[in-house]
């Protein structure tokens, strides 16, 4: 009998063909309330291992070592009763001056993509996963998408936009603006995407286009230094 080069029950390995492992890593970006997280949501129900990066971020907020350094930063003003960050007074800081911003950032970003990074090893080593998605609307700004291979645009309009976060977050159209401003601009994140998805519709349109989007992905090759995947919307 011919020897086997895997033996029964052993778990086949996956090849490694995208930068982490057997599946790639997909940024999702958008404008802010475009509806990252409605579409993440609707990739993990087909399978996808979604890492939301403003969960890591709210997490890497209550680690002891960085709300001393950030009530070093900013003082006791940005602490609740209970000694934790206050995430409204931070923002109402950082959102209005970018010096602090980029202060509250070189404290928490390497943290996080410590956490990114784990996250992605976990999702590599798993075989349920059938690809990592990276939700994060700074993905761009700083540099996070170098780790994706494909990024994936959630597209929406302002006015959209505005009434999605005014309803769900109580957010006014000032408040929308400042965490814009501190982004880049909607056209040049979109300029960089891979794929757009329009999420101008309701979540059953929204998600007919994300099942359109994991075949695409499921087909989708590694890109190279001289080929990516033609951008624009789905086929
Ligand atoms: C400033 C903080 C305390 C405000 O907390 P808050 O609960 O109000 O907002 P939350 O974290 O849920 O973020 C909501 C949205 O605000 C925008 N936003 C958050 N941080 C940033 C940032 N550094 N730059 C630009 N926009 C940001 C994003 O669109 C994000 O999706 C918090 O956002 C934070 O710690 N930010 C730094 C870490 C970070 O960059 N997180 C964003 C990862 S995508
Ligand atoms: N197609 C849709 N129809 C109705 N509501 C939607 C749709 N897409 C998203 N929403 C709602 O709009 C709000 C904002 O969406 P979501 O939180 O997904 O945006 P986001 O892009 O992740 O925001 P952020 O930039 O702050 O991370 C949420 O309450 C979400 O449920």
């Amino acid at each position: 009998m011919p020897e086997s080069s895997t033996t029964i029950g052993e778990p086949i390995a996956r090849a490694k063909r995208w930068k982490h492992g057997a599946i790639p890593v997909v940024g999702l970006i958008g404008g802010v309330g475009g509806g990252k997280s409605a579409a993440a949501a609707a990739l993990a129900a087909r399978g996808a291992f979604v890492i939301d990066a403003d969960s890591v971020g709210h997490a890497t907020l209550r680690r002891p070592e960085v709300v001393r350094r950030l009530a070093e930063r900013f003082g006791d003003g940005i602490l609740d009763v209970d000694g934790g960050v206050d995430r409204r007074a931070l923002g109402r800081i950082v959102f209005a001056d970018e010096a602090a911003r980029r202060d509250l950032e070189s404290i928490v970003h390497p943290l996080m993509v410590d956490e990114f990074e784990r996250l992605t090893a976990d999702a590599e080593r798993r075989d349920d996963a059938r690809f990592v998605i990276l939700d994060a609307a700074v993905l761009l700004e700083s540099g996070w998408d170098r780790a994706c291979d494909l990024v994936v645009y959630i597209d929406a309009s302002q006015a959209i936009r505005l009434e999605r976060v005014r309803r769900s977050r109580g957010w006014s159209a000032e408040e929308l603006e400042r965490r814009e401003a501190a982004q880049w601009p909607v056209d040049r994140k979109m300029a960089r995407a891979d794929r757009v998805l329009i999420n101008d519709g309701d979540v059953s349109d929204l998600e007919s286009q994300v099942d359109r989007l994991v075949a695409w992905l499921d087909s989708a090759v590694p890109p190279t230094a001289d080929r990516r995947p033609s951008p624009g919307p789905l086929p």
